[in-house]
């Protein structure tokens, strides 16, 4: 396929158009290109994952470096009354990749209850998590890490498939890690070991996985698009090309695209013969639906924008994640001097240069993790369990080896540290995406609502004191020194409420803008096959189409759906 970096060369027409070459827009248009008979055109606001820049996308080490880098749309949030009114930077790939190019590279599926409860809201058995299993093999294989340690134990092999995206476990392993599991064994009711959190039970403390192969992070344009391209002639690629309007080409039907380069550029119609697929994200697709009149009829007047089809959902029900971190000074070996140590860095990273070993082919950050329940009589729980069915957590413990500052939090310079970030995994907070102009160039208002209910402030409390419970146990006793002061300081609930909102920032896991429900009445925005409702033949397929937050981490589960969606669009149109 041909890659463009400007409109103007675009002279086909296509079956297909996906808007976003994202996480997911990179693997629909990859399944469709497997039909010789369609063509597709991929359009990406963002840049090319392997130019100047790829080194931060690539080297699992530099995991983080993309964030306010231009491969970031660089969004921020409004100011958030549950966090004493701080505003938010709110990453997002503006990459071929997506925010698969520039995540933690964390891989959880998270538990099969997840895929149940999507099954049960659509009405559609065919997302649950055992009609889904082919789409998880079919998506990501397990690798050995590159020095070959013995991962035998930390993994099942047997719940993982043979996709192109790569997964792997850390090549190395800190004595922090193997008190986690020393806890699960000692402590097999608190805290329970789980062989492999990918299996659909996902519950419990292991060894986590991450989106790394061969010493390489695997992305949706690395492992999907770019073999795509280099392989097939009826895939196409728009770089450099933001979608600002989807155009109605009959009535409620929306079969072409208008694009520009930017606010001053001129721009330009294309039009697909099938389908035009929206795969933008969470920030972009409501955006996007709501330029092209498809949202909530009165927001869009405010904006001078006619309504299309008034969907009153598009852009609500933004759910995202938090990330607190406590820690802890330890008698051993962490990252933390590494990281200290500018010297280090660069022979790690001329290490991995020369021959992809060493510590920068691995980011062991995190090697180990815990996904946790609130006890069934919490009084939290009284007004109902938000998470998806009783195998998917409340929150989440992860180990990091290192000091791992929270905002605005002062790091120290010696010694070794460890921290654990907790994350309220089911949030029942809920905000909104709303467009405060009609030009597709300006950021829309995003408003995650963080922290607004009892809820996810009593789980974040409930969250801290585990972790500082469970490295209160036997196992730890040598290996704590003390906690770094602001943890040493958390004892009463006021306490730690004050610190969870001083200090907790987004884990950059927005879902939900662009619900799937059955029925209208139960609102929404896309049916049980990701079209449109009101719509003719417009898809949505991205992180957005969640009917809530994931109790695990969103990318393998963003991965999974857009597997079965390329399917769902082979079925339309016979190509299966
Ligand atoms: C910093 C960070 C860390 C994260 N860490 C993890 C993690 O460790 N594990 C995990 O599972 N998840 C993680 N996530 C979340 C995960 O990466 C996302 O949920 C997932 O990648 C979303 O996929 P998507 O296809 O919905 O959107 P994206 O992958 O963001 O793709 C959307 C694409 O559409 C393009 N686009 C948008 N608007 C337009 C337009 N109008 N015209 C053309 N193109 C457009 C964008 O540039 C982008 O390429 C993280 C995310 C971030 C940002």
């Amino acid at each position: 396929g041909t890659i463009f970096t400007d409109p103007v060369q675009v002279t086909k027409n296509y079956d297909f158009i996906v808007v976003g070459g994202g996480t997911a827009g990179a693997v629909v248009a990859t399944r469709l290109s497997e039909s010789p008979s369609v063509s597709i055109l991929v359009i990406e606001a963002g840049v090319a994952d392997n130019g100047t820049d790829s080194n931060l996308i690539y080297t699992p080490l530099l995991a983080g470096s993309g964030i306010g880098t231009i491969l970031d749309w660089n969004y921020t949030t409004t100011s958030q009354s549950g966090l004493n009114g701080r505003a938010l930077d709110f990453p997002r790939g503006f990459v071929v990749g997506g925010s698969s190019c520039i995540n933690s590279m964390i891989y959880s599926r998270g538990p099969s209850d997840e895929y149940n409860r999507l099954a049960t809201v659509s009405g559609d058995s065919g997302w649950s998590w055992l009609s889904l299993l082919p789409y998880i093999y079919k998506n990501e294989k397990h690798t050995p890490p590159w020095n070959n340690r013995n991962t035998f134990g930390e993994y099942n092999p047997l719940v993982h498939g043979y996709g192109p995206l790569l997964t792997g476990l850390t090549p190395t392993v800190f004595e922090h890690d193997k008190l986690v599991i020393k806890t699960t064994v000692e402590y097999p009711a608190l805290y329970p070991y789980n062989l492999d959190l990918n299996s659909g039970n996902g519950l419990g403390f292991g060894w986590l996985q991450t989106s790394v192969g061969h010493s390489v992070r695997s992305t949706s344009a690395s492992t999907y698009l770019r073999p795509a391209l280099n392989t097939r002639g009826n895939i196409d690629l728009l770089l450099h090309t933001q979608v600002i309007k989807l155009v109605e080409t009959a009535t409620n039907t929306f079969k072409a695209v208008q694009v520009a380069q930017n606010a001053a550029a001129p721009s330009y119609q294309f039009t697909a013969s099938k389908e035009v697929i929206v795969s933008a994200g969470t920030v972009g697709t409501p955006q996007l639906l709501m330029l092209s009149g498809i949202g909530p009829a009165e927001q869009l007047a405010e904006v001078g924008i006619e309504s299309v089809i008034d969907l009153p959902d598009v852009g609500n029900n933004l759910q995202d994640q938090i990330i607190l971190t406590l820690q802890w000074e330890v008698n051993g070996k962490t990252m933390f001097p590494f990281y200290n140590d500018p010297a280090a860095f660069a022979a790690a990273l001329a290490q991995y240069d020369a021959n992809k070993t060493g510590i920068a082919a691995g980011n062991p950050v995190v090697n180990t993790i815990g996904f946790m329940r609130l006890p069934s009589d919490s009084p939290l729980l009284a007004g109902g369990d938000p998470a998806a069915g009783p195998n998917a957590a409340h929150y989440q413990l992860a180990f990091l080896g290192t000091f791992y500052p929270n905002p605005g939090q002062t790091s120290p310079t010696t010694g070794n540290w460890m921290s654990i970030a907790i994350v309220v995994q089911s949030p029942t907070s809920r905000g909104s995406i709303s467009l405060t102009s009609s030009n597709a160039f300006v950021h829309p208002s995003i408003d995650p609502e963080y922290f607004t209910t009892a809820f996810d402030i009593g789980t974040a409390i409930q969250a801290v004191k585990t972790a500082k419970a469970f490295v209160a146990t036997s196992p730890w006793a040598d290996f704590i020194i003390a906690p770094f002061a602001d943890t040493a300081a958390l004892t009463t609930d006021a306490e730690i409420e004050a610190y969870i909102r001083t200090y907790s920032t987004t884990l950059n896991h927005p879902t939900s803008t662009a619900k799937i429900s059955q029925n209208s009445d139960e609102g929404g925005v896309v049916g049980p096959h990701l079209l449109v409702k009101g719509a003719s033949g417009l898809r949505i397929v991205d992180a957005s189409i969640l009917p809530s937050m994931v109790a695990g981490y969103p990318q393998a589960e963003v991965y999974i759906i857009a597997e079965r969606a390329a399917d769902l669009i082979k079925s339309t149109w016979g190509l299966l």
